[in-house]
């Protein structure tokens, strides 16, 4: 199926990367943002330690730096910014507006779209987001999961302010975009070549595959 080109510029994050070679990869692919996860559960957890050479390496490469923790104490996180002052928080827990807003930075929330109803009403508690990520998680594991939810047309007033995870690969982004209207993807599982590992071909053919229905970034 070809898809219509839309005049949008679409950026994408690559999330839970572990180490130097995917970053590189990530920032030749063309990639916007990387995603490093702080949450010990996850095969993609990364220590502090292991974090400051790998998010040192994507702000070299001007990539955007995004640090993914669910339900970490206020500490954690602190310690974590202050470490590696990444650009941006993403926290896919049930952290309070309150929670989110104490760090002085940008933060996006994640929207569990498998176990809430209402998505919107979820997000609008945090107005105070630079962005909503809609995710498919909603058992037990809590993100990173490369399943996806139904995706439907999310009302134009609101698609600057939301980024689209859960299950998107270079075989389904295209209808991902068209379907939602979003200018902002997400992905983990969809270019891993083994858990926690990326792979560069899946990551380039993800970017060409976006670059086939969207405008150049200038
Ligand atoms: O990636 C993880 O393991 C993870 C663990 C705990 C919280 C969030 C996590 N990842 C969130 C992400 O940003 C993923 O990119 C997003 O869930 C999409 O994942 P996927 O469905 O694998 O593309």
């Amino acid at each position: 199926m070809t898809y219509q080109p839309s005049n949008q510029v679409i950026r994408i994050k690559f999330c839970g990367l572990t180490n130097s070679a995917d970053v590189l990869a990530a920032a030749d692919s063309g990639a916007d943002a990387v995603g490093f996860v702080f949450v010990s559960q996850s095969r993609r957890y990364l220590t502090t330690e292991q974090a400051v050479e790998l998010v040192n390496l994507a702000k070299k490469h001007d990539l955007l730096t995004v640090a993914l923790f669910a339900n970490q104490s206020a500490e954690e996180v602190c310690e974590v910014v202050a470490r590696i002052e990444p650009e941006v928080l993403q926290f896919h827990g049930d952290e309070s507006v309150i929670f989110c807003e104490q760090f002085d930075r940008p933060y996006w929330k994640a929207i569990p779209m498998l176990s809430t109803n209402d998505w919107l009403a979820y997000a609008k508690q945090y107005a105070s987001a630079d962005a909503w990520l809609l995710d498919s998680f909603g058992g037990s594991q809590i993100g990173g999961s490369g399943t996806k939810f139904v995706w439907f047309e999310i009302p134009s007033i609101y698609r600057n302010k939301v980024i689209l995870a859960g299950g998107i690969d270079a075989s389904n982004v295209c209808q991902a975009i068209a379907e939602t209207g979003v200018t902002f993807i997400d992905t983990s599982s969809g270019i891993e070549s083994s858990p926690g590992v990326k792979s560069k071909e899946k990551m380039q053919a993800m970017v060409t595959q976006i670059r086939s229905v969207s405008r150049e970034p200038e």
